[in-house]
């Protein structure tokens, strides 16, 4: 495929996510607009860890907008393909699972994962990580901030040989709070 169609793909797929994305908000004290995280999870994946794949960068721009929007793996797939599709479904908890489970499932499935949906993981967690050390969330304790930190690691546990640079990179951030990964 050439350069420019790639472009002409990528502005599609950032368009798609933030009209799905236009009434949310993230929980920091600024309320930042939530497509933020989807582009910076993208810009990871192509700036720190190198992937010129479209469609890995296409998923991390859509990666949350089944789990937090009316989108639909059908819908994503009839505009996007089923390559897309099918790594936004991996990085995709179940919404009507309880939260704890939801969480243990991440750690569970983690190794099991494609490559494609590792590398969205991967980024998706180092976005998540930094914004934390950025600020607080709204009505997050300490604790909380760190429980998720040390979540996160297991997590990451499981996503080991996918690319140096993202890990290395969340290694320094688990190491700086006292995380053992
Ligand atoms: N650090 C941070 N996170 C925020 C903020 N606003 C929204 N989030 C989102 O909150 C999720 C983490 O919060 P949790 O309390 O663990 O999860 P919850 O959404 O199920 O309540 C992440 O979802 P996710 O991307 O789906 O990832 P995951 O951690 O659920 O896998 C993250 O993107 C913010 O200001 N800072
Ligand atoms: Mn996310």
């Amino acid at each position: 495929m050439s350069s420019s169609s790639t472009a002409v793909l990528l502005l599609e797929t950032v368009n798609f996510a933030a009209e799905k994305h236009r009434n949310q908000r993230r929980k920091d004290p600024d309320a930042t607009p939530y497509i933020n995280h989807p582009i910076g999870v993208a810009r990871i994946l192509s700036h720190e860890g190198g992937i010129t794949d479209l469609e890995v960068l296409q998923a991390a721009l859509l990666h949350d907008t089944v789990e937090d929007t009316d989108t639909t793996f059908d819908e994503l797939e009839s505009v996007f393909g089923p390559t897309v599709a099918r790594i936004v479904q991996e990085v995709t908890d179940d919404g009507s699972l309880p939260k704890e489970e939801r969480k243990r499932l991440q750690v569970e499935h983690a190794p099991h994962r494609s490559h494609q949906a590792k590398l969205v993981k991967l980024a998706d967690k180092l976005y998540n990580l930094r914004d934390l050390n950025r600020c607080t969330p709204t009505g997050w304790t300490a604790e909380r901030v760190q429980e998720y930190f040390v979540w996160a690691s297991r997590v990451a546990k499981g996503l080991r040989g996918t690319n140096a640079a993202l890990e290395e990179k969340l290694q320094q951030l688990f190491w700086e709070r006292g995380v053992e990964l």
